[in-house]
């Protein structure tokens, strides 16, 4: 069968938030680091390319989404999902903005959609606003987050600021009237020269009335959530027939590690569990870092020794004050980098070590330490939690079992609990 769904991800953990969303929902998928060098070999019908590319100059997000799109065009895609966060995490520089339009233009399409909702995990849109859980996007924890700060909830409004297109809305007294009404809808806009729509979605049934409006949309932007209604306009046309359940893996054997760098409110209750259980962890501290200390060697030397007994935890995680105090000594992107560059260099020494099962928290972390990894690709398996499902690699030195997980996603013992789903 063809590759039917051809997805760019800007960044790892979101990549396999909407990878394993595809396999949930029916398409056999596969997840590749980064834009591939040689053609595909998998027998899949969905293809996402994990890029870093949330947080780097918006020029370089263009370049880098164009360089994914061409690749996913070559390989025969029908249909393009450029995926980003559910917290819609950019600043008024980008890069949501710019690469949705870059991409636009690059498939000659004058319209699209965006839609970070994920009710699933909490993220609901109405009237263009964003929540998460119960409070607006502005008042939740992603207004301290330490590289995407987000301080407005109104999508519209945000998105406006990064595009050069009209953005406008479909609300949600059109999507809870039907997919006929939801296409008109668009019609509509296009009419009146409108070239992105921030589209409501409280619930699943919203994202299933909104994936069958976009059967014929050629590029769709959103978080993981609307993947869940773009199978079956596939299925309908009978273009899609295995229904891909996400198996157990074959999960190499070996000692367990957690590398965490999101400091994001759930990334900090999951560390706070974790050694509040008396599980062993090592607080990586950044102006250390910048001082000169060889926390990477410390950190290495503290887990040898442990690693038969369980679970180790190397985190950077910090409350919002800490993070702020931190980047007003360094700057916030020498102090994420910093960060970064050290979690990278632990990860591949836990697996010199004989470290094989590993729990990533963090976006940009979990970027860092997979590039570290020479990762090429990751194969989907079960869900931990919703959007973190277990993988294993494709590509690098040794076979690694791996979840990304997001920032803010996950139960207060994921870094507990996780290890339990696999065999
Ligand atoms: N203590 C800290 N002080 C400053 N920055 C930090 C600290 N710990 C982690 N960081 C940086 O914060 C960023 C967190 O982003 P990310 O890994 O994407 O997490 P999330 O998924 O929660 O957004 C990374 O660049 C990381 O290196
Ligand atoms: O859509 C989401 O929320 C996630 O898939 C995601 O992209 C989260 O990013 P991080 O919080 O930076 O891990």
């Amino acid at each position: 069968m063809p590759l039917l769904l051809g997805c760019i991800a800007d960044d790892f953990t979101g990549a396999t938030d909407l990878a394993g969303m595809l396999v949930k929902a029916g398409m056999r998928t596969i997840q590749m680091i980064g834009v591939p060098r040689a053609p595909l070999e998998e027998d899949v019908d969905a293809v996402v390319i994990a890029l870093k590319s949330r947080t780097v100059p918006a020029s370089e997000a263009v370049e880098a989404s164009l360089q994914a799109l061409r690749y996913l065009q070559d390989a025969g895609c029908r249909q393009f999902y450029f995926k980003y966060c559910s917290t819609f995490d950019s600043t008024d520089a980008g890069n949501i903005g710019p690469v949705a339009e870059a991409l636009m233009e690059a498939l000659g399409t004058d319209f699209t959609i965006a839609c970070p909702a994920f009710p699933e995990n909490g993220r609901t849109i109405f009237k263009g606003h964003l929540f998460v859980g119960d409070v607006l996007l502005s008042d939740s924890g992603m207004r301290h987050h330490p590289l995407t700060p987000m301080t407005d909830a109104n999508l519209v409004r945000v998105l406006q600021r990064q595009a050069r297109n009209r953005v406008g809305l479909i609300d949600h007294a059109v999507v809870s009237r039907g997919t006929e009404v939801i296409r008109e809808r668009i019609a509509a806009l296009k009419r009146e020269g409108t070239g992105i729509a921030i589209v409501d979605a409280i619930d699943n049934e919203d994202l299933m009335r909104i994936g069958r409006a976009l059967d014929d949309m050629p590029l769709v932007t959103a978080g993981s959530g609307i993947a869940l209604g773009l199978p079956q306009n596939f299925r309908d046309k009978g273009l899609l027939q295995a229904t891909a359940h996400a198996g157990a893996l074959d999960a190499p054997r070996g000692a367990r590690a957690i590398i965490s760098g999101s400091c994001s409110s759930a990334t900090n209750a999951q560390v706070a569990h974790f050694i509040a259980s008396g599980q062993p962890a090592f607080a990586i501290d950044p102006l250390r870092l910048a001082e000169g200390d060889r926390l990477v060697d410390d950190a290495l030397d503290w887990a040898a020794p442990l690693l038969d007994e369980g679970p180790v935890l190397v985190y950077a995680t910090a409350a919002p004050e800490d993070v702020k105090a931190v980047q007003q000594r360094l700057g916030a992107a020498r102090a994420g980098a910093l960060v970064e560059e050290a979690l990278a260099a632990i990860a591949r020494g836990l697996v010199k070590l004989g470290v094989r099962r590993m729990l990533i928290a963090g976006g940009e972390t979990s970027g860092a330490v997979v590039s570290a990894l020479d990762v090429t690709g990751l194969r989907i398996g079960v869900q931990i939690d919703p959007g973190v499902p277990w993988t294993t690699t494709l590509g690098g030195e040794q076979p690694l079992a791996l979840a990304l997980k997001s920032g803010n996603f996950g139960s207060e013992d994921f870094f507990s609990k996780a290890w339990r789903l696999l065999p």
